[in-house]
């Protein structure tokens, strides 16, 4: 039996303004997005640049307000909770841009100590420590400055940082993506570490499949804001059903020619279409070889489907053809 969900949304949806060329448009950023997450399991969310997946993570932290949709913890509305809220933190992509250069480690993993009152002090410092010790850095390092430490250090800090709230859940947004490739597994397994002791649920927002693979129990992979597939990671990642998810896979970690021809002809033609201004119908549509006049008119709705993955797919791939392409 999997274990109760810690951390759950349901149908967040969020409208901004665009720029550009669109200005003043409003379109939806992410639309109806539901997922769940429990204890000690991976969810990662995947797609490509703009499909919403830092919007749903800021949204999961607090950073950004749905315009509709709830987030539960343990099934508790979390709304202008402050003590729930600080359950869920995020670690962020670029530790060179949310590292203040200004100020000391000690001071930068101290701020959530401070803001909710769990340690001054003497004990302030002593919490840091070990806090910098479960990151795998120096307890040392506390009176140093974040110019003196390296991407991979500086992204522990950043870890240890969200730690110190002593949260339940980590959203972690593309946690190695700005790290050089020698130290993503590093910071991979430091994650996968501290979840194992810690219990944690992580939520992990990230583009390349192969570290996605590596870490998550569950993957939902995102089309222009929408959710379009979701299940067991080895399902999603190694037999996808939405011609999406084909294609990504296709052209991200698909190390098969034939597997990688089906992934290119299945879909994926030409560039996504811009956000503010969605295709009628399914969204991935104009992309889809699948297509037919019913995903040009009506969006599909998600579905679950027992012992395979939930897609939004009125023409879902079959094993059989991703196996016949082997
Ligand atoms: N504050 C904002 N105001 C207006 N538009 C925004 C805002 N934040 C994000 N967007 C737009 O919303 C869409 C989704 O952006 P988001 O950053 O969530 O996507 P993403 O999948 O995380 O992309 P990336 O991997 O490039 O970060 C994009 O078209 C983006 O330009």
């Amino acid at each position: 039996m999997p274990a109760k969900p810690i951390l759950e949304a349901r149908g967040l949806t969020k409208t901004f303004r665009a720029g550009g060329a669109m200005f003043g448009k409003q379109f939806q950023a992410v639309k109806g997005v539901s997922l769940a997450v429990s204890p000690g399991e991976t969810l990662s969310v995947v797609g490509e640049s703009g499909c919403g997946k830092s919007t749903l993570a800021r949204m999961l932290v607090g950073l950004e307000t749905p315009d509709e949709g709830e987030i539960l913890f343990k099934g508790e509305p979390i709304r202008r909770d402050r003590a729930l809220r600080r359950q869920v933190q995020m670690v962020f992509q670029d530790p060179y841009l949310s590292l203040n250069p200004r100020r000391t480690v000690l001071d930068i993993i101290a701020e959530p100590l401070d803001v909710h009152g769990l340690a001054r002090g003497a004990a302030r410092r002593q919490r840091v420590e070990e806090l910098l010790s479960a990151v795998g850095l120096d307890p040392a390092a506390a009176s140093r400055f974040p110019h003196e430490f390296s991407g991979g250090q500086r992204q522990r800090i950043g870890i240890a940082r969200a730690l110190a709230a002593e949260p339940s859940v980590l959203v972690c947004d593309e946690p190695v993506s700005a790290l050089d490739v020698s130290v993503q597994a590093q910071v991979v397994n430091l994650l996968i570490d501290l979840q194992k002791r810690l219990d944690l649920a992580i939520i992990f927002i990230a583009h390349d499949l192969a570290v996605v693979r590596a870490i998550s129990q569950r993957v939902m992979v995102m089309y222009l804001g929408r959710a379009v597939e979701e299940g067991a990671a080895d399902q999603v990642l190694v037999t996808p059903n939405h011609p999406y998810t084909v294609a990504l896979r296709g052209s991200a970690l698909e190390p098969d020619p034939a597997r990688a021809r089906l992934a290119r002809g299945t879909a994926a033609r030409g560039e996504p279409p811009n956000p503010v201004d969605p295709p009628p119908g399914c969204r991935f549509n104009p992309r889809c070889s699948r297509a037919t006049d019913v995903c040009r008119q009506t969006e599909p709705a998600m579905e679950s489907r027992p012992g395979l993955s939930a897609v939004a797919c009125y023409h879902p791939v079959a094993s059989h053809e991703l196996a016949g392409a082997a």
